[in-house]
């Protein structure tokens, strides 16, 4: 199957929510995805083969994994970044010991929306002295010109 097969049966799966979890956003679901233990293969695959393309140290399957979390929940140093939400703010962390400096990164995520989150992400790995080579996302709602907040590449599988 080519990626372009793979990534069309993964949007197949991908469901719409109209009003959820408030009235005016289309929730874009990506658990069916995963429930289809096929394509979720097929999404491994894709993701898989993106990152290696980019040829980082540090990245989801394959090299290494390191999680960037909401506040509270890393244990040990952390470096943190404070970032806009629709209503107020959060916070991200990302432990001190978990990137080499000059240590080469993709930072995946499901979705970009606004770009608020992908952008804290990148100054966290910023603070952390990474080197991001690409941000990828399974779905971006590109009205939402999330990518334009990004100062890195943005990479997406699938657009809406
Ligand atoms: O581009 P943005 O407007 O910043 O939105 C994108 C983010 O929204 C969702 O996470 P959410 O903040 O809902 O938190 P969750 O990871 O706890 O689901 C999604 O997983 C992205 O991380
Ligand atoms: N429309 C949307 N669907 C799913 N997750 C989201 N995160 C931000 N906006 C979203």
């Amino acid at each position: 199957m080519t990626t372009e097969e793979k990534i069309a049966k993964i949007k197949q799966c991908i469901t719409g929510h109209p009003d959820f979890p408030k009235p005016g956003i289309l929730f874009r679901d990506i658990f069916p995805v995963l429930r289809d233990a096929s394509v979720f293969k097929m999404l491994t695959d894709v993701l898989v083969d993106h990152v290696k393309s980019k040829t980082p140290n540090v990245e989801e399957l394959g090299i290494s994994f390191v999680p960037v979390r909401k506040a509270g929940k890393l244990p040990g140093e952390t470096f943190q970044v404070t970032y806009s939400l629709e209503y107020g703010q959060d916070k991200f962390e990302i432990q001190k010991d978990s990137i080499k400096p000059g240590a080469k990164v993709v930072i995946v995520d499901d979705l970009l929306a606004t770009g608020g989150t992908m952008k804290a992400a990148c100054e966290l790995l910023e603070k952390a002295s990474g080197d991001v080579l690409d941000c990828l996302v399974v779905i971006e709602l590109s009205d939402l010109k999330g990518r334009d907040q990004v100062s890195k590449t943005v990479s997406s599988l699938i657009q809406y």
